[in-house]
C-alpha cells in the first residue's frame, strides 16, 4: 500500500561510459519496488526515476548503482534547479587519465605483465608464470565484483560475466600469460573508452563554463561583484566591454555588439540597445550595459540548451532499440555457442579437450557486444554536442534519424523565409490614405500578427491619430474585425472583402496586380463600402535562396505553406527556387502535411514555432527557427536558434552525417566481430586477438563518432 507520494529524484552518476553502462543500471533499478520511470544520461552522467518512498529507500537504489561498480551521489536539488550534471564532478573534470581509476589498474596490470614477460625472457621459472597470474587476478578483480554485482540482480550476461569466466577458464587450463595479457587489454579498452566519453561530455560541458562566475550587481551606492547564480529576477547588473554577460536579461542603458555565439552560433556581433533581450554566455564587445536580469540563472537560455541536449540522449532512436534487441539475444546465444565448440568436437570426433575449451573461451570475448552497444550512443552524443554547438538542437537519436530521412520541407513563409517585419508599400487609393490607416489602426490595434504590426507602425510615422475600437477579434486565416466609431470594421484578404460584397471587379484588379508584384494586400472596409487597399511588402532573408538551392542539391524538395494569396506566393516562391501552396487556412496546413508525407515521404515543417506550432507537430519533424525558438525550444522537435534559413541544410547534412557514421560504426562492430567469430572456431586467433578485436572495435568506433564533434 503506497501510502506517500512518489517523487521525481535524480543522481549523479560516475564512471558510465556507454549505453550498455546506462542499460546495466537501468535494469537493475527498474527491478526494485516502487521505481518508475527510470531513465539514465550516459553523457549527462544523470540517473533519475519515480520513487515511492514508502516502498524503497533511496539508499537502496545508490547502493544498487555502487554493487555496478559506479559512483553515486543526489544531484544538488531534485527540483531541477541548479543541476550539478551541468559541471559534473569537479574533482573528476580535466583529471588526466593516469590518475583515474581504470588507468591506474591499465598501469598496474600493464607492470605486472611487463615484469613478468621480463622474468620469462630473462630467467624463464616460475616466477614469471606467478607474475602472469597476478597481473591477471588484479586486473580481473574489479571486473569480477561488477560481474557479481549484475548476477546477484538478475544480469547474468554481461560484458563483465563473459570477461570474468574466460579469464578464469584461461587461468584454469593453464594460458595464464594469455589471461593476464586479455585483462590487460581489456582495462585499456575501458580506460580508452571512458577517455573518449569525457571528450563527448566537454562539448556540452563548456557550454555551461560560457557563462560568467560571478556578475556586477547593481546596488544603491554603487556596483558589487556576487556570484553569477545568485542574480535574480528584476536585479540590475553592469556589464563592462569584453565581459560575458551573467544573465538572461534585457538591456535597459547602452548601445553595443553582442556576440551571440555561445548561445546561437551567430558569430557576427548583433547591434542591441534599450529593450533588446540578450543571453547569458554572451559576450559584450565594446559599450557599458546595464541589464536587467529576465530569467532565473538556474532557468536561462544556456542552461536550457544544456538541459535539452542530456535529456535528448535519453529518447532511444529506433536504431538503437533494434541494436538493443539485438545483444539481448546475441549474448546468451555467443554463451551457447561458446558451450557447444567446447564439448561437441571432443565428444562427437574425439578431438583434444584443451584445444576446444581454449577455442570456446576465445569465442565467449567475441560476444562482448560493447562495440556494438555503443555505436549508435556513441554517434548521436556526439552529433548532438556538434549540433548545440552552433545552435543546432537535436531533441534525440529518433529526431536525427527522421530529419536525415525527410523528403520534403515546408517552410512556413513570414518570419521564416522572409524577415517578417512587412512594411506598407502602397495605399490604395492615395487620397484615401488617412481613413484607410486611422479605421485599419484601430482594427489592429492590440494584435501582434506582423501585418498589424506594420500598419501600426506606419499609423504612428504618419502621426495618424487613431479611434478607439471596442470588440476587437482575430479572424484566423482572413484579417481581424472591431467596432469602429459606432460601427464594425474589418481589416482582411481581399477574397474575403469579395466574399463580402465590397469589392468590385476594379479593385479585385489592382488587388491582384499588386500581389504579382510581390506585395501582401488587405482590404479595409466597413459591412457595407471599401475605404480601400493596403499593400504590404515582406523581405526575404537572404540567405533564402541559398538554402533552398542547397536542400535541392541535396535531394530534398521545399515547399512554401502560406495563408497568403497565390499571386504574391508565387511572386515571393518563384524568387527563391522552390514550390508553394497558398491560401491555406492553419487547419489546411496540416493537410497539407499529411498529403505530401503520403506523397513524397517524411516531411519536416520549419516554422518560427508561435503561430504554427500544430504543423510543426504534424510534421514528422518540426522545426522551430529563430527569435521564436525561446518558446519553441520545449514544443519542437528540433530548434535553430539564429536567424539562418541556410541551418535547415546545415541541420539535415549534421542528421546525415550521424546516420552515415552509425552505419560505419555499426559495420566496424559486425564486421569484425563476424571476422573473429569465423577465425576463433578455426582455431586461427586465440583468446587475446579476440580481446584486442573487440577493444579495437570499440576504440574505432568511439573515434569514428567523435569524428561527429569535429564538422
Ligand atoms: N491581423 C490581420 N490583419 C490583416 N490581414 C490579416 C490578418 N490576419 C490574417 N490576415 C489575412 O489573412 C491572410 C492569411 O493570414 P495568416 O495569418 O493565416 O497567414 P499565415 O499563413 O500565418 O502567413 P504566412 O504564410 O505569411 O506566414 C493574410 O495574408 C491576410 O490577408
Ligand atoms: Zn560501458
Amino acid at each position: 500500500m503506497a501510502t506517500e507520494r512518489a517523487e521525481r529524484v535524480e543522481w549523479t552518476v560516475t564512471g558510465m561510459d556507454c549505453g550498455s553502462c546506462a542499460r546495466k543500471i537501468a535494469a537493475a533499478v527498474e527491478r526494485l519496488p516502487g521505481v518508475a520511470e527510470v531513465s539514465v544520461a550516459p553523457m549527462g552522467e544523470k540517473l533519475s526515476l519515480t520513487l515511492h518512498p514508502d516502498e524503497t529507500g533511496r539508499d537502496r537504489i545508490e547502493d544498487t548503482v555502487r554493487r555496478l561498480g559506479y559512483g553515486i551521489r543526489p544531484a544538488v536539488a531534485p527540483s531541477g534547479r541548479h543541476h550539478d550534471h551541468d559541471h559534473g564532478d569537479p574533482a573528476a573534470q580535466g583529471r588526466p587519465w593516469h590518475r583515474s581509476g581504470k588507468g591506474r589498474l591499465v598501469i598496474l596490470t600493464g607492470a605486472l605483465l611487463a615484469a613478468a614477460w621480463a622474468f620469462e625472457l630473462l630467467a624463464p621459472s616460475r616466477w614469471g608464470y606467478l607474475g602472469f597470474v597476478l597481473a591477471c587476478l588484479i586486473g580481473l578483480a574489479p571486473v569480477a565484483r561488477r560481474a557479481l554485482g549484475a548476477l546477484r540482480m538478475g544480469q547474468p550476461f554481461t560484458i563483465e560475466s563473459l570477461m570474468t569466466i574466460a579469464a578464469a577458464g584461461a587461468l584454469f587450463i593453464g594460458a595464464a600469460q594469455e589471461a593476464a595479457l586479455v585483462v590487460f587489454l581489456f582495462a585499456v579498452g575501458e580506460m580508452l573508452e571512458s577517455v573518449a566519453a569525457d571528450r563527448a561530455r566537454h562539448g556540452i560541458r563548456a557550454l555551461a563554463d560560457l557563462v560568467p562566475r560571478t556578475a556586477r550587481l547593481e546596488t544603491g551606492d554603487g556596483t558589487r561583484e556576487i556570484p553569477a547564480s545568485e542574480l535574480r529576477i528584476g536585479q540590475v547588473a553592469v556589464v563592462r566591454p569584453g565581459d560575458r554577460i551573467p544573465a538572461d536579461g534585457e538591456i535597459i542603458e547602452g548601445h553595443g555588439g553582442i556576440d551571440d555565439s555561445p548561445v546561437t552560433g551567430e558569430s557576427l556581433p548583433v547591434a542591441k540597445g534599450p529593450g533588446d533581450g540578450v543571453f547569458a554566455g554572451s559576450i559584450n564587445t565594446d559599450a557599458v550595459l546595464r541589464i536587467r536580469v529576465t530569467r532565473d540563472p538556474a532557468d536561462n537560455t544556456i542552461a536550457r540548451i544544456i538541459r535539452l541536449v542530456h535529456e535528448a540522449e535519453e529518447a532511444r532512436a529506433p536504431t538503437e532499440r533494434f541494436i538493443e534487441r539485438f545483444s539481448r539475444w546475441y549474448m546468451p546465444a555467443i554463451v551457447a555457442l561458446s558451450a557447444l565448440v567446447v564439448v561437441a568436437p571432443p565428444l562427437l570426433l574425439g578431438a583434444d579437450w584443451g584445444v576446444w575449451i581454449y577455442r570456446g573461451l576465445a569465442l565467449l570475448l567475441i560476444g562482448c557486444p560493447c562495440a556494438l552497444v555503443i555505436s549508435v550512443p556513441a554517434s548521436i552524443a556526439s552529433a548532438l554536442s556538434a549540433g548545440a554547438r552552433r545552435g543546432l538542437l537535436m531533441k534525440g537519436g529518433a529526431v536525427i534519424e527522421a530529419a536525415a530521412s525527410v523528403a520534403t520541407i515546408a517552410f512556413d513563409k513570414t518570419g521564416t523565409l522572409t524577415m517578417g517585419r512587412p512594411v506598407v508599400a502602397a495605399l490604395v487609393p492615395p487620397e484615401a490614405a488617412a481613413e484607410l490607416l486611422a479605421t485599419a489602426a484601430a482594427v489592429e490595434t492590440g494584435s501582434s500578427h506582423p501585418l498589424a504590426r506594420a500598419i501600426l507602425e506606419r499609423a504612428a510615422a504618419d502621426r495618424i491619430a487613431v479611434p478607439p475600437a471596442t470588440g476587437a477579434r482575430a479572424i484566423p486565416g482572413r484579417g481581424a474585425t472591431a467596432v469602429v466609431a459606432g460601427a464594425p470594421a474589418f481589416v482582411a484578404s481581399p477574397a474575403t472583402a469579395e466574399q463580402a460584397g465590397v469589392l468590385g471587379a476594379q479593385d479585385l484588379a489592382r488587388a491582384a496586380e499588386l500581389e504579382t508584384g510581390g506585395s501582401t494586400v488587405v482590404a479595409v472596409y466597413r459591412p457595407d463600402r471599401l475605404i480601400g487597399l493596403i499593400a504590404l511588402r515582406d523581405t526575404p532573408r537572404a540567405d533564402a535562396a541559398k538554402a533552398i538551392g542547397q536542400l535541392r542539391d541535396m535531394g530534398v524538395g521545399a515547399v512554401m505553406l502560406t495563408g497568403d494569396n497565390p499571386r504574391t506566393a508565387a511572386t515571393v516562391a518563384g524568387g527563391l527556387g522552390m514550390d508553394y501552396r497558398a491560401g491555406l487556412m492553419p487547419q489546411d496546413k496540416l493537410t497539407a502535411i499529411r498529403d505530401m508525407d503520403g506523397a513524397a515521404g517524411p516531411v519536416m515543417m520549419v516554422g518560427d514555432g508561435i503561430n504554427d506550432a500544430p504543423a510543426l507537430k504534424q510534421a514528422r519533424v518540426g522545426v522551430a527557427m529563430g527569435s521564436g525558438t525561446d518558446v519553441a525550444l520545449e514544443t519542437a522537435d528540433a530548434a535553430i536558434l539564429r536567424d539562418r534559413v541556410t541551418d535547415v541544410p546545415a541541420l539535415i547534412a549534421l542528421a546525415r552525417a550521424t546516420m552515415g557514421n552509425i552505419r560505419q560504426n555499426v559495420a566496424i562492430a559486425l564486421g569484425l566481430k563476424a571476422v573473429f567469430l569465423i577465425t576463433t572456431i578455426a582455431g586461427i586467433t586465440g583468446l587475446w586477438i579476440a580481446i584486442l578485436a573487440d577493444t579495437g572495435a570499440t576504440v574505432l568506433v568511439t573515434l569514428n563518432a567523435l569524428r561527429l564533434l569535429r564538422r
